[in-house]
């Protein structure tokens, strides 16, 4: 979906539904403020009414509690209060996990169905998830805070979209016929790669369930996943929907915990045969070293990012202030490619920075379930000190504050939208990802010097490009060492489009027909062909 659709949907009101709000507490246009600088729209959280009914772990089509019969709490970041206490698996509870899955995969029907089978399970499954898609984007937004109109209008769809994208690719996935030299007849198989272990961060709980568990399954594979453990309820009431729609037991199993503990034995299990992480670049280098010294297990790393936005001399200021607006703050900032280094041309530089600094002004900052809100709380508390540290790094280092720069209301973890001009490449706020609603705009001069400058970073996930001029456009697309490139739009996650890191943002691709090799095994046949017609 193109960011300018994504944008404009996101500003128009969702009338909430009726479902996710207890009585007598339905949103009114006087609780959302509009500005940042009033936050009585955060003092006074909204009740959603959606249950959470699920918090144990789903193993082997059954919910089942912690072998340990631990629990731990998952926080409303509105507020830091309980949602609810969750089962927290350790690496038993992965072991019988793996169990499960092994046996799936061994001895079930999953891989041995015919595709067109498993795709009929996926489409299902897309359209239960379809028809609840309150209770899925609730459940959302209370664990994560991000907008409901998000979670109902963009990341909902866009799951189901994903799955029914892949339930497409499940009957279309075939090897070759080789023509090697001799007399042989040489095919190759596309088999799916076993048991995959997946480990999935907070940013986009559903999204990041969909990636992988998409292809995954469409492949014939079985699988464990692990949860972030500050956004577990989402996955484990679709991965219910997924059961409903005719999966069989053990081909999916989630496991919610802790990393060095759940995510840790599920890197370094000698019975996964793959492993999909994405989260932070030093967890992504934990996950892979214990993949290599236990069972050399293929690892796809998604991992951080500090994405180059670019507006070039000649761009429309308006439309990329906005889009820069858009790059950086959507999601609260908690974007592994959010455009969080806005490099402005020295001849737009002034015009646009005045116009940043207006707009993240004017960025509505409320409670996620309340219509026309742009803007919800971090995470929690740890995301919520750290971007506050790096407004303060931000502020002694010597960049100018223009917007922001300060914790918003005096409940939860919301920050205000920040802004800061005369940004330095040497800043720690320049070089670290900051994952918050703050951005950070450096001038250029030249475009070969905002190349240079944009590739001095140790992450190659995403970058934007804005201008008018299409051999400007050509020029940097090819010299950006990034997975992705936008001109002139941000954020487009389609479900088709590949997306990856180049250098420590990641390995391999997800999403696409790209995502489809991270979960196949390729193997070669090879017959002996005598007196044949033709070679
Ligand atoms: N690239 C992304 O999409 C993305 C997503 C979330 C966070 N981040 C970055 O990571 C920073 C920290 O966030 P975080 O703490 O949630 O990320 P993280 O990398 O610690 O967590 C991501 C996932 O890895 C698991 N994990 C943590 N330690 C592990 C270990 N030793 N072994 C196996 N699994 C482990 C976590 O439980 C979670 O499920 C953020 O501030 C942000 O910069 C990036």
């Amino acid at each position: 979906m193109a960011a300018r659709r994504i944008s404009s949907l996101l500003s128009r009101s969702l009338a909430s539904s009726p479902a996710l709000l207890s009585k007598g507490r339905r949103p009114s246009g006087s609780r959302t403020t509009g500005k940042y600088s009033t936050s009585a729209a955060v003092e006074d959280p909204i009740t959603p009414s959606v249950k959470v009914n699920y918090t144990q772990l789903l193993i082997n089509g059954q919910f089942v509690d912690s072998v340990s019969g631990k629990t731990f709490p998952t926080l409303d970041p509105r507020t830091g209060e309980v949602i609810a206490n969750v089962a927290e698996g350790d690496a038993r509870d992965i072991d019988l996990a793996v169990s499960a899955a092994r046996k799936a995969f061994d001895d079930g029907p999953w891989p041995r169905m015919t595709a067109y089978e498993r795709s009929k399970i996926l489409l299902r499954f897309a359209d239960l998830v379809e028809k609840h898609a309150d209770e899925v984007a609730a459940l959302e937004t209370w664990d994560n805070g991000k907008t409901y109109e998000q979670s109902a209008k963009l990341e909902v769809p866009m799951f189901v979209r994903l799955f029914r994208y892949y339930a497409g690719w499940a009957d279309k996935i075939h090897g070759l016929t080789v023509p090697a030299d001799g007399s042989y007849h040489v095919q190759t198989l596309h088999e799916p790669i076993g048991v995959a272990g997946q480990i999935i961060p907070w940013n986009f709980p559903l999204l990041m369930f969909a990636w992988k568990v998409g292809p995954a399954l469409a492949c014939g594979n079985t699988i464990v996943l692990k949860t972030a453990e500050q956004t577990p309820l989402s996955a484990i009431y679709v991965a219910k929907l997924l059961h409903e729609a005719g999966l069989p037991a053990g081909v999916l199993n989630i496991v919610s915990g802790y990393g060095p503990t759940a995510g840790a034995a599920l890197a370094s299990h000698m019975e996964v045969d793959k492993l999909a992480f994405t989260g932070s670049t030093e967890t992504g280098q934990i996950v892979l070293e214990l993949a290599a010294k236990s069972n050399l297990k293929p690892v796809t790393l998604e991992l951080g990012g500090k994405s180059p936005f670019i507006v070039c001399e000649d761009a429309d200021v308006d439309k990329a202030v906005e889009m820069a607006h858009f790059a950086l703050f959507f999601n609260q900032g908690q974007c592994c490619c959010a455009g969080s280094r806005t490099f402005v041309h020295e001849k737009v530089y002034d015009e646009f920075l005045e116009k940043s600094r207006k707009r993240a002004a004017n960025r509505v900052v409320g409670d996620p379930f309340l219509g026309g809100i742009e803007q919800g709380p971090q995470v929690d508390g740890e995301q919520f000190k750290k971007i506050l540290r790096y407004i303060k790094s931000g502020i002694e280092g010597g960049a100018t504050l223009e917007a922001g720069g300060e914790r918003f209301g005096s409940k939860g973890y919301y920050v205000q939208p920040t802004v800061f001009s005369n940004v330095k490449d040497d800043m720690t706020i320049a070089q670290e990802e900051i994952f918050g609603p703050v951005q950070t705009i450096l001038k250029y001069k030249e475009v070969e010097e905002v190349i240079r400058r944009a590739n001095a970073s140790r992450y190659g996930l995403a970058a934007g490009v804005f201008t008018q001029n299409i051999d400007t456009a050509n020029r940097l697309t090819r010299a950006l060492r990034v997975g992705s490139v936008w001109i002139n739009c941000f954020d487009i996650f389609d479900a088709a489009i590949p997306f990856g890191g180049y250098k420590m943002s990641g390995h391999g691709r997800e999403k696409g027909i790209y995502s489809l090799s991270n979960y196949l095994q390729v193997k070669a046949v090879v017959t002996p062909l005598n007196n044949p017609a033709w070679l």
